[in-house]
């Protein structure tokens, strides 16, 4: 779900980047002859890169390119950007100035290899352009200043290199950001236990591994007569004995198993790989902790009681895995609390 919200963010970030692109080349087709007087060579220049920028767009666009292929098109890009850069003056063509662009881009929409990748081959055309820089402003037919060639190709270089570290540096920063709103988006502010939406995710995910040798089992707790505690001591002292609970609860867990807030004073436990029988002993340990501490300051006795079901081999669905947990649930509240309660199927 949030790889697709990620996926779904970097699309819309290339298209942003190519759509700039593709204003900035019909600007420099259209507005900078009135402004200066430009060779024709750079008029066809960028209009074959104008329509790679058209069709790159597109592509994008249409949702072919994941993005490993994306990554592809942007170096074959700028490996078919450098022969045109060549042929308009190589570091002293205007279309120069866009390369410092294109590491930052490589990096949002590919990662850091790819923007040291195309940094690397960059800095390479650079030196290489500036090597046979006379050769190439031959073509050119302009004027050849060797200094003026090696200071462009210096600030170039500097330019793309600071192009890298800002991209990879962005990319941490974003990275960062984002895991932290995932996390805050999936955790209850509380318990710091997942939230609904976090026990969902983890559910579906680990209902989909589930098969007949490896069930999952679903354990819904909910805290016997908390209503007591928040009308006699408080509703703070109520929001204390909810954490308290939540962390003997998850001490008491293996590594893999999974615990969620599931709302007021009920809690899920999801146990990969777990079936039943085992479960229910689990339960049992789960019922007795919760039973022996006392919460709060006022060292107040509290107990559980626990609904268990399992995983069925077809057509299980997170509502309908707790749907029977519940209903186990409220046949251990019927019966007086503070119990375990197994689903019927
Ligand atoms: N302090 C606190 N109380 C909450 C929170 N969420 C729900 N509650 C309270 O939890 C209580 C749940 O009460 P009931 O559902 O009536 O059940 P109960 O008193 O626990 O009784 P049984 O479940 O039948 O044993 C209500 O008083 C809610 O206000 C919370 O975040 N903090």
């Amino acid at each position: 779900m949030h790889q697709t919200k990620q996926n779904q963010l970097n699309h819309m970030l290339t298209l942003r980047i190519v759509e700039l692109t593709i204003i900035t080349l019909i600007c420099a087709i259209f507005i900078r002859p009135l402004l200066s007087e430009v060779h024709s060579y750079f008029f066809w220049i960028e209009l074959i890169d104008l329509s790679l920028a058209t069709i790159f767009y597109f592509v994008i666009r249409a949702g072919f390119l994941d993005k490993w292929k994306v990554t592809i098109s942007l170096i074959s890009s700028n490996l078919l950007i450098l022969p045109l850069l060549a042929i308009s003056g190589g570091v002293n063509s205007p279309l120069a100035f866009f390369l410092p662009l294109m590491p930052i881009m490589a990096a949002l929409i590919g990662g850091r290899i790819e923007s040291l990748v195309i940094g690397i081959i960059l800095i390479s055309a650079i030196v290489l352009a500036t090597i046979f820089g006379n050769v190439i402003m031959d073509l050119n037919d302009h004027v050849y200043s060797n200094e003026k060639t090696i200071s462009r190709s210096f600030w170039l270089i500097i330019t793309i290199v600071f192009s890298m570290f800002f991209g990879r540096f962005f990319l941490q920063k974003f990275t960062e950001l984002t895991d932290q709103l995932k996390d805050e988006n999936l955790q209850d502010p509380l318990t710091n236990l997942l939230n609904r939406r976090g026990l969902s995710y983890h559910l579906e995910k680990e209902l989909n591994k589930a098969d007949i040798n490896s069930p999952v089992a679903l354990l819904l707790i909910d805290i016997d007569y908390f209503k007591n505690i928040n009308d006699v001591y408080g509703h703070d002292i109520g929001d204390l004995c909810l954490t308290e609970v939540a962390v003997i609860l998850k001490a008491a867990l293996r590594k893999n198993d999974i615990i969620a807030r599931f709302g007021g004073e009920e809690f899920i436990i999801i146990l990969p790989n777990t079936p039943k029988t085992e479960a229910i002993t689990i339960a049992e340990v789960l019922r007795n902790k919760v039973s022996q501490e006392t919460y709060s300051e006022f060292k107040l006795p509290l107990t559980i009681t626990l609904g268990v079901t399992e995983s069925k081999r077809e057509n299980d669905t997170t509502l309908k895995i707790i749907k029977r947990a519940d209903k186990a649930l409220y046949k251990g509240k019927d019966k007086g609390r503070n119990r375990v309660e197994i689903s019927e199927n």
